[in-house]
């Protein structure tokens, strides 16, 4: 499995008292495994979400990346495996209106404290497989909601993670761009080898998934094991 969580209890502080965000959760996710979340408001899926992304310490439990086990590392590990083994497909992309598409993964590159120039091929390349051949060097600002969902998609995989956690990514879409937006994470998951955990709403575009798993009120509600 290339992540997997154990028993995690998360809670927040709520006035005097506590909410208890995540109860005793487990689920995990292989190499090239899509696995959807799914489950009505405030039921725990983003906070899942944050404590797969190492964002977020649980109270107890576990969480493992790629064989290694977060939970345990200081602050400065866990940032390197962050940056080294996860991708995370935000639901606001935050990309740089002025920048082009290859730009953006250079300078998500450069944060990393790669030297940008030695991976412009290798950017362009990761653009056209998600749909964006032709359109690399188009500025961020002159392409549409579906292309920018896809420099976002492309951007989350220029570390060669293990792990991709994708948060809503049809929000902002309509239904036929959303479909086509699901598809391609499905497709990256696949090629390449990544275990993905998708939070979604739309319960419409299932199908696409290994594995759906249901949340409410913190728990976790197994649905329907892999579908292939
Ligand atoms: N920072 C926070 N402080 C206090 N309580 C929080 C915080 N974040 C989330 N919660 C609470 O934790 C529970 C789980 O929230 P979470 O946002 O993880 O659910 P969700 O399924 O992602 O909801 P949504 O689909 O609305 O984003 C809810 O009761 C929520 O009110």
């Amino acid at each position: 499995m290339s992540i997997t969580l154990r028993d995690v209890t998360l809670t927040y502080p709520d006035g005097d008292s506590t909410v208890t965000a995540l109860d005793r959760v487990s689920l995990s996710a292989a190499p090239g495994e899509l696995h959807a979340l799914v489950g009505p408001s405030g039921s725990g899926k983003s906070s899942l979400l944050a404590a797969a992304a190492t964002l977020i310490r649980p109270d107890t439990g576990t969480v493992e990346i790629a064989g290694t086990e977060a939970t345990d590392l200081g602050d400065r590990a866990r940032t390197q495996l962050r940056l080294n083994r996860i991708g995370i497909v935000f639901q606001q992309p935050n990309l740089i209106p002025s920048l082009t598409a290859v730009e953006q993964l250079l300078v998500t590159d450069h944060m990393r404290g790669r030297p940008p120039r030695t991976h412009r091929a290798a950017a362009e390349r990761l653009l056209a497989t998600v749909g964006l051949d032709g359109k690399q060097h188009r500025r961020v600002a002159h392409l549409s909601g579906g292309e920018r969902q896809r420099v976002n998609i492309a951007r989350a995989l220029t570390g060669t993670p293990r792990v991709l956690l994708v948060d809503e990514p049809t929000a902002a879409l309509d239904h036929d761009r959303g479909a086509r937006i699901v598809e391609l994470i499905a497709d990256v998951t696949r090629t390449h080898d990544v275990a993905t955990l998708m939070v979604t709403h739309d319960t419409e575009y299932l199908d696409t998934a290994d594995t759906v798993t249901t949340m409410r009120d913190g728990r976790i509600l197994p649905e329907r094991g892999p579908s292939r």
